[in-house]
């Protein structure tokens, strides 16, 4: 009898309330129904505020589903999950630790030897163009620096889901175009499972595999485009593609929507 895989990610009617100080509870997203695939990479759009951290909150053991259930490779979540890479807008690397120390630190955590660790993030910061910059401290490179390695920091710990939080919203845009393709550079080949919440329909379409778009909150799933673009992509270059504009429409299509009723919420809290 063969076995197959379990999804990297599965989500059964997942809705999360938050407690209120009024006493009514708040409900973030709702009914959320998702698989996502070993290897596979889904970006999440939604309007502003609508529950998209809060669907990666429960995917990673953050905060547990108030009904329905999440499991992460076949297991329910139940605190955090093995295996599972992080990153956010607000980088995760230490003030007071150079270069090779804050992409070392992981698996020093994890008991392997000072000697081994720094030979793994020697390796790391060479893939991701910072040879040269080890001993430097985080204040002592850029934005974009910082962000490279954040990612080796995450990627050394070769996590089998990577969940991406805006990772590249702070950053320019030429910037954050380099990294889009470092990611997918980096990506290829891993069999991670990427899921990557973005407000940039450019860069989710760019990335992914499939695009999941969010109602207005309480969010739940409104619709799911397959981003049937070929592998490798340069990200620079498969957006001026029609097909890539065609697929932006779609997505747009689905999401203006949402974006209104937000808006309109947000008129209507003002008014
Ligand atoms: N711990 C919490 N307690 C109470 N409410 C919360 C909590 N976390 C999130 N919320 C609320 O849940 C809703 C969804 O928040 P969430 O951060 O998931 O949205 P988002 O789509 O990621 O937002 P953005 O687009 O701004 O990044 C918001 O109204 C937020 O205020």
């Amino acid at each position: 009898m063969t076995q197959s895989t379990p999804p990297a990610i599965q989500l059964r009617g997942a809705t999360k309330m938050f407690a209120t100080k009024s006493g009514t509870p708040f409900t973030a997203i709702t009914d959320v129904t998702l698989d996502v695939a070993a290897g596979e990479f889904v970006t999440i759009v939604g309007p502003t505020g609508c529950g998209k951290s809060t669907t990666l909150s429960l995917v990673s053991g953050l905060e547990p589903a108030t009904r329905g259930t999440v499991q992460v490779h076949g297991a329910a979540v139940n605190g955090i999950p093995d295996g599972v890479g992080y990153m956010f807008q607000s980088d995760a690397v230490l003030p007071w630790k150079n270069v090779l120390d804050n992409v070392a630190i992981g698996l020093r955590y994890n008991g392997v030897k000072k000697a081994e660790a720094n030979e793994r993030a020697r390796d790391w910061i060479q893939r991701v163009g910072l040879t040269g910059f080890e001993d430097r401290y985080p204040h002592q490179l850029s934005g974009g620096m910082r962000k490279r390695v954040a990612m080796a920091q995450t990627l050394i710990g070769e996590p089998s889901l990577l969940l991406m939080d805006e990772p590249f919203g702070a950053l320019d845009v030429q910037t954050r175009e380099f990294m889009q393709d470092q990611l997918l550079d980096l990506w290829s080949g891993t069999g991670a499972a990427v899921v990557f919440v973005t407000h940039d329909l450019t860069e989710a379409i760019a990335l992914a595999d499939r695009v999941v778009v969010m109602t207005a909150g309480p969010a739940t799933i409104k619709s799911i485009v397959d981003v049937d673009l070929e592998r490798p992509r340069k990200v620079e270059e498969i957006r001026l593609t029609p097909e890539f504009t065609e697929l932006y429409r779609t997505v747009w299509d689905s999401l203006r929507e949402e974006v209104e009723i937000t808006r309109a919420r947000g008129a209507s809290r003002v008014a």
